[in-house]
């Protein structure tokens, strides 16, 4: 979820019951505050989340086939559905039925017969503290001047994306982007505007790398990090040509620069192919030493390294 103000984003809400005159209740009284969605049984449930992420669910307890407990159990299993909250609204009413569904991570437990703008003051709680939570999250895995990936998701994202791969027996790259003589360019136009120019390339960097899977990431200063599943050494290749021409196609003047009037990049690739067993720092390095070839060849060049 991209940061917006809390009082722009309109959460969703997924009710779960097996008994439609319930479902109607809740989803009459949220409706006006929040997207509703609803699903008769667990496994609808289920199959809804896993194909798109809600805010909250409001889930009942006893239900034919899996029950809410079974339900919230596989919702935990799964690192996509993990951190969606659950409420039970349950006509279950013990103590050890509240404790159980707690003690599985539900956040709240509403009983029925309920008031309804008691649970709807608690659902809102609810839905409030995961927004700020997603918010955080994507503050802590953001660049503060660029806003796209900074270092910890990269190399959390290279690992992940490293175990997925060579699960699946494909391929994926890596590219190191090293702007050239940034320090003189510092020098010459002034730190802000080497900010501006950072953030220049980074948006370009972006819209160079559009899958949906590509991480875009800024590594260090002035140094940049893509990693790009399910390419090949063809696609790999053509796709940093086109980072020099797109870099090029800013024009940021650089008169400093000791290889061009323009500001340029020096850039490093790697293929990581699941026959060479390779880990992800190896691969980290063989695209680090691509990229300092590229800077021994002369820079605004790149090198594609061994993998
Ligand atoms: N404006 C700005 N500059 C930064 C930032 N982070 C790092 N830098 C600058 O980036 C420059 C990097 O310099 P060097 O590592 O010598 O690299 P270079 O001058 O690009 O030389 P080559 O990479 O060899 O072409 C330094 O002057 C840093 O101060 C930042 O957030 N903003």
């Amino acid at each position: 979820m991209l940061i917006k103000k809390l009082n722009d984003y309109r959460a969703s809400v997924l009710v779960v019951d097996d008994e439609p005159i319930n479902t109607e209740i809740l989803a009459n009284a949220l409706v006006q505050k929040y997207w509703v969605h609803q699903a008769a049984s667990g496994k609808q449930a289920l199959d809804f989340v896993r194909k798109r992420p809600v805010d909250l669910i409001l889930l009942d307890i006893r239900m034919p086939d899996m029950d809410g407990y079974e339900v919230l159990r596989e919702l935990k299993r799964d690192a996509s559905t993990d951190s969606i909250p659950v409420i039970f609204v349950t006509g279950q009413d013990s103590t050890e039925d509240e404790l159980r569904g707690l003690k599985l991570g539900a956040v709240d437990y509403i009983r029925k017969p309920y008031k309804i703008p008691l649970a709807l003051a608690r659902i809102n709680v609810h839905i409030d503290l995961k927004v700020k939570s997603d918010i955080l999250a994507h503050v802590a895995s953001a660049d503060g001047l660029t806003g796209i990936a900074n270092r910890r998701t990269f190399d959390e994202s290279l690992v992940s994306i490293h175990e997925h791969c060579m699960g699946e027996r494909s391929n994926y790259g890596v590219v190191l982007i090293d702007i050239d003589f940034f320090k003189q360019y510092n020098d010459t136009y002034g730190h802000a505007q080497g900010d501006d120019a950072l953030k220049s390339v980074a948006s370009t960097l972006y819209s160079v790398a559009q899958r949906t899977d590509d991480i875009v990431a800024r590594v260090g200063g002035e140094e940049f990090a893509l990693i790009l599943p399910n390419v090949d050494k063809k696609a790999l290749q053509a796709l940093c040509e086109k980072i020099h021409r797109a870099i090029a196609a800013l024009g940021i003047e650089h008169k400093a620069s000791e290889v061009s009037n323009r500001l340029t990049v020096s850039v490093g690739g790697v293929l990581c192919a699941p026959q060479a067993g390779n880990s992800p720092s190896v691969i980290y390095q063989q695209a680090d030493q691509a990229l300092y070839a590229a800077k021994n060849q002369g820079r605004d060049t790149t090198v594609m390294g061994e993998d």
